[in-house]
Formats: structure tokens, sequence, C-alpha cells
């Protein structure tokens, strides 16, 4: 095991409050084959750290297989803001792809119907909009939204429903009722201990994958083959050391055909890298990232923060071991 004095503990803020946390946690360290990041949100227990360790260890001992392009084409991530925020956030973007969060506890069909309108308003009419619930909705108030919703055309639906069941039974739905959203599958994969239900129940037309929850770039290229769908590489809100690793992926899937959500960057207030991964017109460039010293400094976490990491890792070894 490599010197515990070597896991960087860092400690970010985001810009804006997501998936109902204000600061991101996480670890780095550096292997042979380059750095790693191991930044499980704090909601994920036991065996469920387990795949994101096993992608870290991939980043630092193996590093990544071969890339078949050398530009990432991503969406901008616009959360659950107010229209005027959603509006300027998708302006200064550059990219032509927005996904839009919907479903917010607390708020209204009304409110995500505004925030959709103004990013519409911003991309124009040749620009793509994708929402996602993160499984907030119900059978019958996903219908209804996604009829709405859809009046703009959408190119997905990002885990309407929460269960793979549910999904399933929404596609069929929406294909009788001839609403026109594809379904794409997120937390059905990442989280359910069984992605390849997706594909076997007919619950989704798109794949969403992200490197750590499942188990690194070599593990989710082996997922897209065996699913059979096609793929959107989508990042964990990691620093740019993790975003990496999903770019990496990107890069070396045989197909491509959407935008990817790896432009999150943006959506924390610092990095640990001096040459962060943001999209350019719309596009991530392939390329390796230095970890700056300086920035590790800046971005530490409290000594018991890292101790609390320290303790989590060595726990999560003991379940890979
Ligand atoms: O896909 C994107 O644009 C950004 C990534 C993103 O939304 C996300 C980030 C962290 C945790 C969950 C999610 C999600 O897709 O639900
Ligand atoms: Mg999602």
């Amino acid at each position: 095991m490599a010197d515990p004095a070597e896991r960087f503990a860092y400690d970010i803020g985001l810009t804006t409050r997501f998936r109902g946390i204000t600061r991101r946690q996480g670890m780095v360290w550096r292997g042979p084959a380059g750095w790693a990041e191991w930044s499980p949100f704090l909601d994920y227990h036991g065996a469920e750290l387990a795949p994101w360790l096993a992608a870290a260890e991939e980043a630092a001992e193996f590093g990544f297989p071969a890339a078949v392009r050398d530009r990432v084409p991503v969406n901008c991530t616009i959360p659950a803001v107010g229209p005027e925020q959603a509006y300027a956030i998708a302006a200064r973007s550059g990219c032509g792809t927005a996904k839009v969060k919907v479903a917010e506890p607390g708020q209204s069909l009304a409110d995500d119907q505004a925030r959709v309108d103004a990013v519409r308003d911003a991309l124009g009419p040749a620009g793509r909009i994708r929402v996602d619930a993160n499984g907030g909705w119900d059978h019958e108030v996903a219908v209804e939204a996604l009829r709405v919703l859809s009046r703009v055309e959408l190119e997905y639906a990002e885990q309407p429903v929460a269960s793979v069941e549910e999904l399933a039974r929404l596609r069929r739905t929406l294909v009788r009722k001839g609403i026109s959203v594809p379904i794409a599958a997120d937390e059905s994969i990442r989280r359910s201990g069984d992605p390849e239900r997706v594909a076997a129940l007919g619950a989704a037309d798109v794949a969403v994958l992200k490197v750590q929850p499942l188990g690194g770039v070599r593990r989710c290229l082996e997922l897209a083959e065996s699913l059979g769908l096609p793929v959107v590489v989508s990042s964990a809100l990691e620093t740019s050391v993790g975003l990496a690793a999903g770019v990496a992926l990107a890069a070396a899937l045989p197909e491509l055909p959407f935008a990817c959500g790896l432009n999150t960057r943006a959506l924390l207030v610092d990095d640990l890298v001096s040459d962060s991964l943001i999209a350019v017109d719309g596009e991530i460039a392939v390329r390796p990232v230095s970890v700056d010293v300086e920035a590790l400094q800046r971005c530490a976490a409290a000594d018991e923060d890292r101790a609390a990491w320290l303790t989590r890792l060595d726990e999560t070894r003991e379940v890979l071991a």
C-alpha cells in the first residue's frame, strides 16, 4: 500500500446546490500510471464504495485504454435554478446540448417548464435539450410532465422514474400515448446492482455510464458492449482528475452518438489541476491533466474529514480484498 501521507483529501465548494449537496469531497493519489480520484458521495456506503475504488486503482495502476477520438462533445449541466440563471448558464456555456435538472423536491412542473423554456431560448431551435429527473417522478406525474415538457423537442429524459420496472412501464406508456421522448437510464445502471436488467427489460433507449460507480473505464467499455445501447458518459461531479477518466472512456468508445455529461468542472468553485478539463466550443480535448501542488493545499479537507476519508478507504479495501 502506498504511504497514506501521499493520499490527499480534498473539499471543494459547489457553485450551486446539486443533488442536495453544497460541497464535494474526495481523495486523490498518484500511482505508477497516473493520478486517480476516489470520491464516492457521502450517501454511498459499504460494498457500494468498492467499484469507485476499483476505478481509482485502474487509473493509478494501469491508466486508460487507447483513444479513438481526440475531442469529446459535451453538454452543459443546468441545475434546478430559476429561468434567468438557467438561460445565462446555457448561453455562456458554448455547448449546443444542455442537460436540465427537473423534478427537484419542493419545485413544481411549472418551474421545470420555465427552466426548459429558458434553455430553449438560450440554445435556439437547433440546440438539444435533455432533462434529468433523478428518479423523482412517479408514473402518472412522469407521463404528464413529459407530455408538457416535450412540446419543445427533448433529446431524452434521464431516469424519469426510480426503478428499472417503472422505466420499462413508462417507456411503453409513452409509446402508446404518442409522447416521443426516449428514455435514458442512469441510477438504474449505476446503483441497481444489475445494470444488465435495463437492457433485459427494454427499460431504456440510452445508457448513462459513470466511470467511478461502475468500477472503471474498462468495465464501462464491457458494459457498453453487453448492453447494446447507445452510451452517454457522465461525470460524478469530480475534479478534473476524475473527469479525465470519464473523458478517457468517452474517447475509447467505438460509437459516441450523444454529447457527454462531462462538463461539470463549471459546477465546482475550484479544481486540483492547473489545466482544468473545461469545454471549449462544446468539446473537451482528450489529454492528460497535471495535479497542482498549490491547488492540493488550497483545497485540502479539514483534518477530521481527511481522517474520515482514510478510514473509509481502509474499510473499502477490506470489501475489495
Ligand atoms: O450529466 C451531467 O451533465 C452531469 C452529471 C450529473 O448530472 C450528475 C452528477 C453527479 C451525480 C449525479 C448526476 C446525474 O446525472 O444524475
Ligand atoms: Mg442522471
